[in-house]
């Protein structure tokens, strides 16, 4: 392979970065619609009168995604990691539905 021109590299770059774009504005999308359904799920619990909280769903999850993310090259440590600090935000919104009630 020949060698790389600073052109070339500043040109893959800017390459790459409008993928990571692309992605992290999916990522947002994502959180959104995931944020969407889980307001409606603590709405509903905290009108049910049940727990914020359910730790063996979360459980599930975890194993869920740490498989998931060993078969597609993901840190499955980061993709708990990830999960549980979703999981905390969701909790505490749930929280303050209950409050509402
Ligand atoms: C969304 C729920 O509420 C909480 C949040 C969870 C999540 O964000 O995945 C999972 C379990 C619960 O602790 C649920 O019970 O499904």
């Amino acid at each position: 392979m020949g060698a790389v021109t600073p052109d070339d590299a500043r040109e893959e770059l800017l390459r790459l970065r409008a993928s990571i774009d692309n992605l992290d504005a999916a990522l947002v999308h994502l959180l959104a619609e995931r944020f969407k359904c889980t307001e409606q799920v603590g709405r509903l619990k905290a009108h049910a009168g049940m727990p914020p909280a359910d730790p063996e769903r979360e459980a599930v999850q975890i194993a869920r995604l740490r498989a998931l993310s060993e078969s597609s090259g993901l840190d499955p440590h980061f993709a708990e990691k990830f999960l549980n600090v979703i999981i905390a935000e969701v909790i505490q919104n749930h929280r303050q539905f209950l409050d509402e009630e």
